[in-house]
């Protein structure tokens, strides 16, 4: 029989009341216990079995995913529906990557659309490249319009690609001083990625780009100029010519708009292949997701152990640790596709929420993060998940490396889970020849405390396809998530009061300016700023 909503979170939380809840170690001791929670999803295979999951919990927690409709809710999102309930928008990202008359809302096909986008893109690409007069792109844009592209260039770029990528995107004129010195206006591409085409520092480091390119080569430096946008009349307002406007609608979120126009940059600089081998994996992903029941649904698992952290053993917060440079954007890609999502505190109906939603989410590639933060995830007071991703099989030759590289993923995953307790600790000390009293000193910092969770997940290279399927699986357990804590994930109202409170602040910056009515620690700041900066 289907249990409520409220029965299932209680069944949750009266197991994670448990004096074990949080062990993971005697878990362990089933030998069939990998296996069982080892998943594969396309080419990517997540061990989720170092965590206090237990078969129990596990049933506890897809109770909960039936009791709160998640893959009725997916249907619903892959219907086209306006689940964006405060924007009234529908949440159509598998549209651009899904077959043509995959995906429709309002009665529109909204895969034509796409397609025909897609159409335009590829023949662009075609020209420039066949053109060869531009050996540089510079994708002008923030969060979403910047991150996602950004991450997967950094991934994906190889010597011999077509063209070298740029990305400016902080209003700090100190970024764009740092990239202009290495451009050739000549030879550089410029796109302006901005959904709403309205964003201050885009619009403000779009000025300052085209400025430099007419300083250089006159107005004829406008047809250099490309738009990627929802917003037609703006793009036109700034001049970009219309062939070289390349549009989305505003059922693609800007965080999920990698695979729209906004990936434009991926494509000039990797080449067509390139960004059409990323959106096949990220559909391999999405057929996955659309098809695979719960207890084999990868998204959702690895959504319903995040639940199980967060709510189940109130941990706040997650690691994410790509053991491959080539992702180092990866986390920072992750944070804002998870914490401009799931960092919510009402619910779709406006009602506070009764528990914790979106954890805080941070990470760094391997093994960099070790000699970083990692002292914190072994030893600290709060244990943190870490999601671990490894590569089995580089793009490189210096396999030496790679081994090192693989060792130390998997030797972070198992010192999180195994801890070190005192006879161990006590015997290598001794070992060494140490002195009693010194032992018994240095004892407990020694200590590791383990049944620390992560997750481990495999991918067998790293190319455009199984990163298309990295990041949309993380997509689709966000949107979980969202279903999972009743919050909208697609919204991001959080930003506005900042925005808001920065352009009224911007004129009492100007010399001489009055200040306005801040409170008092504000108020000072101000008075100081104006102080050194002589004005
Ligand atoms: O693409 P736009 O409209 O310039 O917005 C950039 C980013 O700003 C936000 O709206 C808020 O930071 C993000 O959601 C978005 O990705």
């Amino acid at each position: 029989m289907a249990v409520s909503t409220e029965a299932a979170w209680a069944r949750v939380a009266e197991l994670a009341r448990a004096p074990a809840a949080a062990a993971i170690r005697p878990l362990m001791a089933d030998p069939a216990r990998a296996a069982r929670f080892t998943h594969r999803a396309g080419d990517i295979l997540a061990d989720l079995s170092k965590t206090s999951v237990s078969d129990t919990v596990r049933e506890a927690l897809l109770d909960l995913s039936r009791a709160r409709g998640v893959l009725a809710a997916r249907d619903a999102m892959a219907a086209g529906e306006a689940i964006n309930a405060t924007e009234g928008r529908a949440v159509l990202h598998m549209a651009l990557r899904g077959p043509r008359g995959a995906f429709r809302t309002e009665g529109e096909d909204a895969s034509a659309g796409v397609h025909d986008t897609l159409d335009a893109m590829r023949a662009f690409c075609a020209r420039i490249h066949a053109e060869g007069r531009f050996t540089d792109v510079l994708s002008v844009g923030i969060g979403g319009s910047d991150l996602g592209p950004q991450m997967a260039v950094r991934a994906l770029w190889r010597h011999g690609m077509p063209m070298r990528a740029h990305f400016l995107s902080n209003v700090d004129g100190h970024a764009w001083e740092a990239l202009r010195h290495g451009l050739d206006p000549a030879r550089t591409l410029v796109l302006v990625a901005s959904k709403t085409f309205t964003t201050a520092e885009t619009m403000a480091n779009a000025h300052l780009v085209r400025d430099w390119l007419r300083g250089a080569l006159g107005e004829a430096a406008d047809a250099q100029m490309v738009a990627l946008s929802t917003n037609l009349d703006a793009t036109r307002a700034f001049g970009v010519p219309g062939s070289q406007v390349f549009g989305f609608r505003d059922w693609v979120g800007g965080r999920f708009s990698l695979w729209s126009a906004i990936g434009l940059s991926v494509a000039l600089a990797c080449g067509w292949e390139v960004f059409a081998g990323l959106l096949a994996g990220a559909r391999r992903m999405d057929e996955h997701f659309l098809s695979a029941t719960e207890a084999e649904n990868l998204p959702l698992l690895m959504a319903l152990t995040e639940v199980w952290h967060v709510n189940g053993l109130g941990l706040p917060s997650r690691a994410v640790l790509p053991y491959d440079e080539r992702l180092a954007r990866f986390p920072a890609h992750l944070q804002q596709v998870e914490m401009e999502s799931l960092g919510k505190r009402v619910t779709l109906e406006g009602a506070p929420v009764s528990r914790a939603t979106g954890p805080v989410v941070f990470g760094e590639p391997g093994t960099n993060a070790q000699h970083s933060f990692m002292q914190l995830l072994h030893q600290g007071t709060t244990p943190v998940p870490a999601d671990i991703v490894l590569v089995a099989t580089p793009d490189h030759g210096f396999d030496e490396n790679h081994r090192q590289l693989l060792a130390n993923g998997l030797a972070q995953a198992e010192a999180l889970l195994r801890g070190r307790g005192a006879e161990e600790v006590r015997a290598e000390m001794e070992a060494k020849g140490m002195a009693a009293g010194a032992i018994e000193a240095l004892l407990p910092h020694r200590l590791f405390p383990g049944d620390r969770p992560s997750a481990t997940l495999v991918l067998p290279r790293l190319d455009a396809n199984t990163l298309g399927q990295l990041v949309a699986l993380y997509e689709h357990k966000v949107f979980c998530l969202g279903a999972l804590w009743d919050v909208n994930a697609f919204d991001q109202w959080g930003v506005e009061l900042g925005k808001q409170l920065a352009g009224a602040l911007l004129p009492e910056l100007s010399p001489g300016a009055a200040a306005g009515e801040h409170d008092p620690s504000t108020a000072a700041l101000i008075a100081e700023l104006h102080r050194q900066r002589g004005g």
